[in-house]
This record gives structure tokens, C-alpha cells and sequence, in this order.
């Protein structure tokens, strides 16, 4: 049987009304087959199924064509075996797929799990995403967050997220970000964490766990209004919960998309354990938020208002008093306290750690910041109201900031609607990531980028701003405590500075300054300090 197609005089002929002819004689369109049985043939079930899938094929080819460039896509798989084959090699995420952008571009496209994930890389594209085009870029994927019990201000989108944002940073505000008030409780972790410092003087210690209780202990102060002793039973269950929510729970990046028994089967068994953890540690959370809550209800007065909790408890009974219901709910508020502790704590702790080791990594910087500090203020101590006059001490913080990297990556975004972003189109609801990392590193922003030079900073003694500095991201979901960890690491290196010294706890053996794996945020591998009171 042949199957050549005479389609014009098949056209012809239809248009003729001649079909009897053809009816007998299959000269026309599909030799040996007269047009009852070509109709057949056309419909039956197994040709339609093919065009079906030719259609679908060709669909398909038409909608990937325009998508941006990443790891061969497999079907069903997606890109899955990228980040599997990542974890078997050992590799960091963020650094894995900082080195796939040489190869693939500043635009991305992965598939985990059915979902799309795009990746930005270096200051411009992240910048045209998160502000030039922010409206398009500035939601969070709500599907990735389902699991969680509550959206405070990190997990929430529209109105709510507009509110709480707004809340948190008025009540951050009246508590003293920028203020004396919150210069005072920083001050008295700085005091306390130097008594411990001088009880072991030339002790190697671990700088990571003092830094921890002491950021721990402001955000404590400020939400619930008062600071809890290092050695008390409540300050390590709380310590130690809001660590475990960061460390096992990881939910708010795109691999915690990847099954539990993919994990397993690849000797990742924490991770595959690790949302179970994160359920019951969250729910301990909670119920202490609640307790808290409830003490403060029992002794609020609406004109001494001393923490976060009783701006919630005032702004909720304005909103009663006026008779409509308060956009601040209390799951808003609990979600809000969490992303605090969480958000805040770890960040900040980790900032701090590569501070000192950097310092003692690079003792001739450390040395110009001493001086720099003798000569400006000799032992008085420095204030908030100090910030701006010590250009080398500043410099060298932007310096740890922006080689430390502990948000290396920013939190999960997501595209609102379909949209065309530097000619690729981004699909709705696509997970949008920028590889904060690679804008800290942007060879076309920074000479040398992975050299530890506090210089860069600086114009004839100025400090001058590198737009490409992206440690807090850019755009409406930057981070919403710039300012209270630019005080907060601020005061605490500068005291810690006048008083003390930082030494390797061998001298001849140099930290390599790898980070710990499978954090969320990127801390160093852990390190000894020595230290001893400063005679500079
Ligand atoms: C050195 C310390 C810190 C660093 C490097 C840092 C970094 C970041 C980054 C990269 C983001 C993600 C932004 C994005 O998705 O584009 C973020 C978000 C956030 N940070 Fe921070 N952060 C720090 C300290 C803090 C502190 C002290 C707080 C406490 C108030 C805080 C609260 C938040 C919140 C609430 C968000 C979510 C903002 C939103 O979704 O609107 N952070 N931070």
C-alpha cells in the first residue's frame, strides 16, 4: 500500500461534490483506499492519537523555545538530577549554580517537582528583576510555603504582607532602631560577652556560640522586653529552637522540593528527616509565642508600652475600640515574632563569626582598625551616633559582609504573572531566586572579588557605595532589619575591637574559610579564637 496524498485534487474534487468516484477508485488521495476507508483510517483512534501527540510535541517545543537556558531538561525529571548529582559531588548549592552561570547566563531555568525555578545571577539582572521590575518579581510562592503554620512577613503576599511589613517596622522603629534604647540593650550583651571574654583570655574559644546568645538576647529584649541569662534553662530551649527551625527545617529553599526518599536513597538522611523535626519544633514555638502573649495581656498599659508584643496588643485594641477588625491577626503576629528570631538571629550570629575570623585571618587589618578606633575615641565607648566617623572600621564591616556571604542566596521569590524578563518568558507562579552570591562576586563590579580588601570601600579616606553590595537584596522584599544588624554588628565589632584582640588558636595554621554545608545560611566551618585585651 502507498500512501502518496494528492491533496489538490482531492480539495478539487470535495469541492465538486464528485466523491462517489472516489468512493470506488482510490487513484486520488491514498492509492488502494477509497474515501470510506481514508475517513476511517483519518479517524480512527491511533492516528488522532499520534497527531495528538505531534500537536503536544510541537506545542511544547514552541513553549520551551522561549524559555531561558539551565541543565538539560529530562522529561518528568526536570532538573532534578542536576541538584542530585550536586549533593553526590559534596557541592553548595549556591556556589554549584553560581559556576553553572558561566555556562548558562545571568537567566536560569530549572524544573523541580513540576515546578519552575529561575535563577538570577550578578548585580544587573538581579537588580532589573527585584527593583526595575519589582511589581512582576516581589511575591512569594505560596506553594513552596503551604506546609508552614503560619505566614508571618516572609511567607506572606498582597495586602497582609504590606501590613505586617508595615507594622514591623514602625514597632522596630519606636523600639529604637537608630535609638538610644536599642543602643542600650545591644551595649549590655556587648558588656556581658566581654566579662566572658576576659574570663578566657587565651583560652581558644568558639566566638559563634557568645555571638549567637547575644543576638538572640536583643531580639529577645526587643519582642518580649527583657533579656534572659546565658545559662538559664528558657534561654537554650529558645535558643535552640529557633536555630533548629533554620538548620534542619531549610523549607524555604527550592530543594526541600525534592522527595524525602530522594534524599534517603542519596545518604541524605537528615534531610529527608529534617521536615518532621521542623513540625514539632514549630509547634513548641508557638505555644511559647502564646504564653508569652497571654503575659503580657495580664500587665499592658496602653501608655507604657515596652516590646513588640504590646504594640500588637495596642494596635489590637485601637482596632477594636474603632470597631473593625485589626489586619494585624495574631497568626500575622506570630508568623512576624518567628521570622524575627529566625530572620534575625542566625543572620547576624554568622556575620559576626566571619568578622572575627577574618580579622584574625588578616591581623594587619585588624591592627588599622584598633588604631582607628584608639585615635578617634581612645576607651570611651562607641555609639551608634559614632557611625560614619570611623571610615576604615566601616569599610572593613562592608568587606566581611560582602566576602562572608551568609545569605548567599535570596529568599525564595515568585513571578506574579507571566511575564518576558530579558527576552525569556518567565511563566506565572515561577519560583524566582537571585544567587545573592554572585553579585557580591561580580567580576564586572569588583576588581579581584574574592580578595579580603576592606580598601575597596574607600574613596580618598570616604566611604563610597558599591551598588553591586547586595548582602540584605534589593527591592521592596529586602531585608527588613538592615538596620537594626547594621547597629547591631556595628556597636558590637567596634566595643569588642577597642577592648580585645583576635588570634588563630594556632598561628601557623590558617582556616581555609570554607563554610559549613547544608545551612541555610553560610557559616564558616567551625573555628578556635584566642584572645587577649587590647594594647594597641
Ligand atoms: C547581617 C544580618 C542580615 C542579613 C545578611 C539578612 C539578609 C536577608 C536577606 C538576603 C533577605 C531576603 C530578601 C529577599 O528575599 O530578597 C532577608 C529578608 C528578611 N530579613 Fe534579613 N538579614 C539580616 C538580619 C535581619 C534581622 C536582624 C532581622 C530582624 C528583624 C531580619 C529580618 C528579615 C525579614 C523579616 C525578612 C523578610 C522580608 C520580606 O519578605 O519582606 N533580617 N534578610
Amino acid at each position: 500500500m502507498s500512501y502518496v496524498l494528492d491533496y489538490d485534487s482531492f480539495v478539487k474534487k470535495e469541492k465538486n461534490k464528485n466523491l462517489e468516484k472516489y468512493a470506488h477508485r482510490g487513484t486520488f488521495c491514498i492509492l488502494n483506499l477509497n474515501m470510506f476507508e481514508f475517513t476511517a483510517l483519518v479517524f480512527s483512534p491511533t492516528v488522532m492519537v499520534v497527531f495528538l501527540l505531534v500537536f503536544l510535541v510541537g506545542l511544547l517545543l514552541f513553549r520551551v523555545r522561549d524559555l531561558p537556558p539551565g541543565p538539560t531538561r529530562i522529561p518528568v525529571i526536570g532538573t532534578l538530577w542536576w541538584y542530585v548529582l550536586q549533593q553526590l559531588r559534596g557541592r553548595r548549592m549556591p556556589v554549584a549554580l553560581f559556576e553553572e552561570s558561566r555556562r548558562h547566563g545571568d537567566v536560569q531555568l530549572y524544573y523541580v517537582a513540576g515546578n519552575t525555578i529561575v535563577y538570577l545571577f550578578g548585580y544587573d539582572a538581579i537588580q532589573e528583576a527585584f527593583v526595575k521590575r519589582a511589581d512582576d518579581f516581589s511575591g512569594r510562592p505560596d506553594w513552596l510555603f503551604k506546609d508552614l503554620p503560619s505566614h508571618g512577613i516572609v511567607f506572606s503576599n498582597g495586602t497582609k504582607w504590606r501590613a505586617i511589613r508595615k507594622f514591623t517596622l514602625v514597632a522596630l522603629r519606636d523600639f529604637g532602631v537608630g535609638r538610644t534604647s536599642l543602643e542600650e540593650k545591644i551595649m549590655r550583651e556587648v558588656d556581658v560577652a566581654a566579662e566572658l571574654l576576659r574570663q578566657n583570655v587565651e583560652q581558644p574559644i568558639e566566638m559563634r556560640c557568645i555571638f549567637h546568645k547575644m543576638v538572640t538576647n536583643i531580639i529577645f529584649n526587643i519582642i518580649f522586653g527583657k533579656r534572659l541569662e546565658y545559662d538559664s534553662r528558657e534561654f537554650a530551649e529558645v535558643s535552640e529552637k529557633m536555630q533548629s527551625i533554620l538548620t534542619d527545617g531549610a523549607v524555604i529553599e527550592p530543594a526541600s522540593l525534592i522527595p524525602g526518599f530522594v534524599w534517603k536513597l542519596i545518604g541524605s538522611d537528615k534531610r529527608a528527616d529534617a521536615k518532621a523535626t521542623q513540625k514539632e519544633t514549630l509547634a513548641w514555638v508557638f505555644s511559647y509565642v502564646a504564653g508569652q502573649i497571654e503575659q503580657h495581656r495580664d500587665t499592658f498599659q496602653s501608655d507604657h508600652i515596652r516590646d513588640f508584643v504590646d504594640h500588637y496588643l495596642l494596635q489590637e485594641r485601637e482596632d477594636s475600640a474603632a470597631g473593625g477588625k485589626s489586619e494585624i491577626t495574631k497568626e500575622l503576629m506570630f508568623g512576624a515574632i518567628i521570622d524575627m528570631f529566625v530572620a534575625g538571629t542566625d543572620t547576624t550570629a554568622n556575620t559576626l563569626n566571619w568578622a572575627v575570623l577574618f580579622l584574625q585571618e588578616n591581623p594587619e587589618v585588624q591592627r588599622q582598625c584598633q588604631a582607628e578606633i584608639r585615635e578617634k575615641y581612645g576607651e570611651r565607648q562607641i555609639n551608634w551616633s559614632d557611625n560614619g566617623t570611623l571610615p576604615y572600621t566601616e569599610a572593613t564591616i562592608l568587606e566581611i559582609q560582602r566576602l562572608g556571604n551568609i545569605a548567599e542566596m535570596s529568599v525564595p521569590h515568585a513571578c506574579v504573572k507571566e511575564t518576558t524578563f530579558r527576552g525569556y518568558r518567565i511563566p506565572a507562579g515561577s519560583l524566582v531566586q537571585a544567587n545573592l552570591l554572585s553579585s557580591n562576586l561580580d567580576s564586572r563590579h569588583w576588581d579581584n572579588p574574592t580578595q579580603f580588601c576592606p580598601d575597596r570601600h574607600l574613596q580618598n579616606g570616604i566611604l563610597k557605595k558599591n551598588p553591586a553590595f547586595m548582602p540584605f537584596s534589593i527591592g521592596p522584599r529586602m531585608c527588613l532589619g538592615t538596620q537594626l544588624a547594621r547597629m547591631e554588628m556595628f556597636l558590637i565589632i567596634t566595643n569588642l575591637l577597642q577592648r580585645f584582640q583576635f588570634r588563630r588558636e594556632h598561628q601557623d595554621v590558617r582556616h581555609n574559610l570554607e563554610c559549613t554545608a547544608g545551612q541555610l545560611t553560610a557559616a564558616p566551618t567551625p573555628y578556635h579564637t584566642r584572645v587577649s585585651t587590647c594594647d594597641v
